[in-house]
């Protein structure tokens, strides 16, 4: 794909235009989009990774700076985001023995929670969104504003409807500015009946140690402590940190968290409209031992916050659509 040959921008709106942007946008002087893939399909194609096909879109951005990288990569299966670099600074954590068979979620980077948030009686933890084909609907297109972005789709299929029986089309799509990524999130019922769903973005940040890491923006919100059987507790703590198992749904959070000390030290911006809630989680030293894709040395190294609409859950009339959305930003 040439610079040159970037089509016009014909996507749908951007939520994310809702969130404030109290920072002034860089200029970003020249763009380049690397097409990786070689089979001419455009933006998607199938690469072999230790004998095991992955279907992955990388996209890239970059910038004046030539050694600068910027880029995130998509595993279509489970529109599961597996790394993002900023200034060739991986931002995400993906286990060692994370698996890629596009039947088990990815453990680490930015899996999609939806239709169920959690253990779920009739289908996977979690819901069946992070290990479903979706679709690359738009692959990746530099817009007017120098951003790139590329949108995915999921529709309900015979493989869905096995498990939840409901018409539904997913939209996701992702923004790639110099420093920030953009998720907006669309969920569309074109069925008769309405739906009720929980929806989540499993954020998985990268940290030197996470017990070194503090969070904003959860003060005074109530949370449901799945360490303690739910009990449900208040916190008063103006930065939380973690030095335990923790695995906590704080309920009506502030719209922006700030992550202290995630890669080099730096702080990480979550902006957040329509996911009311923040789950934080790490699994620690024994829980770790536990869990097969999870390296047992690996959990002071990554953190969990994860934006969602968890609490309760959204419910979806006919032919009406929800929408929401998240800025992550290095700062
Ligand atoms: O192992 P999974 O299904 O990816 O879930 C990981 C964790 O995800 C968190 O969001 C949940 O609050 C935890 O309870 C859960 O253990």
């Amino acid at each position: 794909m040439e610079n040159d040959d970037l089509l016009v921008d014909t996507s749908p709106r951007d939520t994310s235009e809702q969130l404030q942007y109290p920072y002034p946008k860089k200029k970003i002087t020249s763009i380049s989009i690397h097409d990786h893939w070689s089979d001419g399909t455009g933006g998607q194609s199938k690469i072999l990774e230790g004998g095991v096909d992955h279907d992955r879109v990388k996209i890239k951005l970059q910038s004046s700076h030539m050694f600068r990288g910027y880029e995130f990569t998509v595993i279509i299966t489970g529109a599961t985001i597996v790394s993002w670099r900023v200034n060739n600074q991986e931002q995400l954590f993906v286990s060692k023995q994370a698996i890629f068979d596009g039947k088990k979620a990815i453990r680490g980077g930015v899996p999609f929670v939806f239709p169920q948030f959690g253990s779920w009686a009739i289908g996977p933890q979690h819901g069946f969104a992070r290990i479903t084909q979706w679709a690359l609907e738009k692959p990746p297109e530099r817009l007017p504003s120098g951003d790139v972005e590329a949108i995915f789709s999921l529709q309900d299929s015979d493989f869905t409807r096995g498990i939840w029986n409901h018409a539904f089309r997913l939209s996701y799509r992702l923004i790639l500015r110099e420093k920030e990524l953009h998720f907006n999130v669309g969920v569309y019922n074109p069925g008769a009946e309405a739906f009720s769903f929980t929806i989540l973005l499993h954020t998985y940040f990268k940290a030197p140690d996470v017990r070194r890491c503090q969070i904003t923006g959860l003060t005074g919100s109530t949370f449901i402590d799945k360490t303690q059987e739910g009990a449900v507790f208040r916190e008063s703590r103006d930065v939380a940190t973690i030095s335990e198992y923790t695995d906590r749904i704080y309920c009506n959070t502030a719209g922006e968290h700030v992550i202290c000390n995630v890669v080099s030290g730096r702080k990480m911006r979550m902006q957040k409209y329509n996911l009311p809630d923040t789950v934080v989680w790490n699994p620690w030293a024994e829980k770790a031992k536990g869990m097969s894709d999870f390296g047992d040395d690996e959990f002071p190294n990554m953190i969990c916050v994860e934006a969602g609409h968890v609490a309760s859950p959204v419910l979806l009339p006919p032919g009406t659509v929800f929408e929401a959305s998240q800025i992550l930003q290095v700062i």
